[in-house]
């Protein structure tokens, strides 16, 4: 019989698990969800071998369950599964984006004699549901495991070396608190401030129509995450209150030091906080994505007529210049559109950007190492 991974939740986060446990493991993949048409759509694209709506149909004999429902229903779904016959020596995982919370709730199917170890996959978007979904979503990403003091190592173990092996993500093992702390910090706050800001704007707006139209990059790109999933993002709030609440304390206060200086026209105290977070900024880690497979990136200017994305793909492609993503960026202004070019080879990349420049095109990289490189060609 065939070894078993269900997947509670197959939205955008499940679906992806979904695909890349399809891919690259011989497991069997069996999808729940309430919703009877993520289910079909699930099977239709192929994220999962078999779909149910029933949970002890999809959960039976399971070698691994991975919950990956809204974090507000994590709990709940816990509780179900420690009342259900499971299969002895099961692994129950999940993927929310918060772990104190769910890791409490992980006692009571350890004192069932099931294993529950919390996890949470660094990666994602601002979209859902299966749709979305695919397997390379956690490649190179981090993808973090919080066991307890109690869970067993050699559990631990297995369930890191089958999600590495499926997800390609870099797993990495961290206290649930401390987790809570940082991701409250560089996650959760900035979906805060974003959607504040958009709320605040769009309070503007309404009367006055000049803010949306002239809205350009700099709030496009600060405010992409305020187009997140409410409900999703309603929970994660709440359920990581013990860390927002000091995190918001910190930006009220550092917001009120910025209203003060302006008031008192201190123009020094605003070039150093703009001085330091530009050398913090370009100091953070090359992204993960970037660094275990290397990605090298450039955007090119385009204008706005259809075709044109064909166009660049076809210049590539007859010069046997391989491409691996071609996306055009949110922030578009009236005239001109912006492509961003993927490609994972250097030697790719070097290639295309003359044949773009030649063509015509303004090459932009994203990268400064990358740029360097190609300029010194
Ligand atoms: N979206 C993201 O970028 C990331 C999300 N996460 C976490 O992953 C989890 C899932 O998020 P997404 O996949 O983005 O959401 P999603 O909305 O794409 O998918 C959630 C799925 O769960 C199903 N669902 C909702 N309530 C349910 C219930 N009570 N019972 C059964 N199924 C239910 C929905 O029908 C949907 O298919 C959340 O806990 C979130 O915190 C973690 C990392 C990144
Ligand atoms: O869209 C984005 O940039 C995100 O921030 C995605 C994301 C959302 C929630 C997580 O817990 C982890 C990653």
């Amino acid at each position: 019989m065939n070894k078993k991974i269900a997947i509670l939740g197959v939205g955008l986060i499940g679906g992806s698990l979904a695909f890349s446990f399809k891919e690259r493991t011989d497991y069997r993949v069996i999808g729940f969800d309430t919703s009877e048409a993520t289910i079909d759509q699930a099977i239709t694209l192929g994220a999962v071998d078999e779909g149910h709506t029933s949970l002890p149909e999809a959960v039976v004999n399971a070698d691994y369950i991975i919950i990956a429902v809204p974090v507000g229903q994590i709990g709940l779904y816990i509780n179900q599964l420690a009342n259900l016959p499971l299969k002895k020596g099961v692994i129950v995982s999940d993927v929310g984006s918060t772990k104190a919370e769910v890791t409490k709730y992980g006692k009571i199917l350890k004192d069932k004699g099931y294993s529950f170890i919390g996890g949470h996959p660094m990666a994602g978007s601002h979209r859902s549901g299966v749709q979305a979904a695919h397997a390379l979503l956690f490649e190179n990403a981090y993808y973090v495991l919080t066991p307890e003091p109690d869970s067993s190592l050699s559990d631990v173990e297995k369930l890191s070396h089958l999600l590495k092996k499926a997800t390609h993500a870099q797993l990495v093992v961290m206290d649930a608190e401390y987790h809570d702390k940082v991701v409250g910090a560089i996650s959760h706050l900035p979906h805060v401030i974003a959607t504040g800001l958009v709320a605040q704007v769009g309070n503007y707006n309404d009367a006055n129509g000049w803010f949306h139209r002239l809205a350009a990059g700099g709030f496009r790109d600060l405010t992409r995450i305020a187009a997140s999933h409410p409900v999703m993002w309603r929970d994660i709030l709440l359920s990581n209150r013990e860390e927002m609440l000091p995190l918001l304390d910190d930006w009220i206060k550092q917001m009120t030091n910025f209203r003060q200086a302006i008031d008192r026209g201190d123009a020094d105290w605003i070039e150093a906080i703009f001085a330091r977070s530009r050398d913090l900024r370009q100091g953070l880690p090359d992204k993960k994505k970037g660094l275990l497979t290397p990605i090298y990136e450039c955007s090119i200017n385009i204008p706005d007529e259809p075709g044109i994305i064909g166009q660049v793909a076809t210049l590539l492609g007859e010069h046997e210049v391989n491409l691996s993503n071609i996306h055009i960026m949110e922030n578009r202004e009236e005239m001109h559109g912006i492509l961003r070019l993927t490609f994972r080879k250097l030697t790719d990349f070097e290639r295309a950007i003359p044949i773009l420049e030649a063509a015509g095109y303004s090459t932009y990289t994203e990268n400064s190492k990358e740029v360097d490189h190609v300029h010194l060609n």
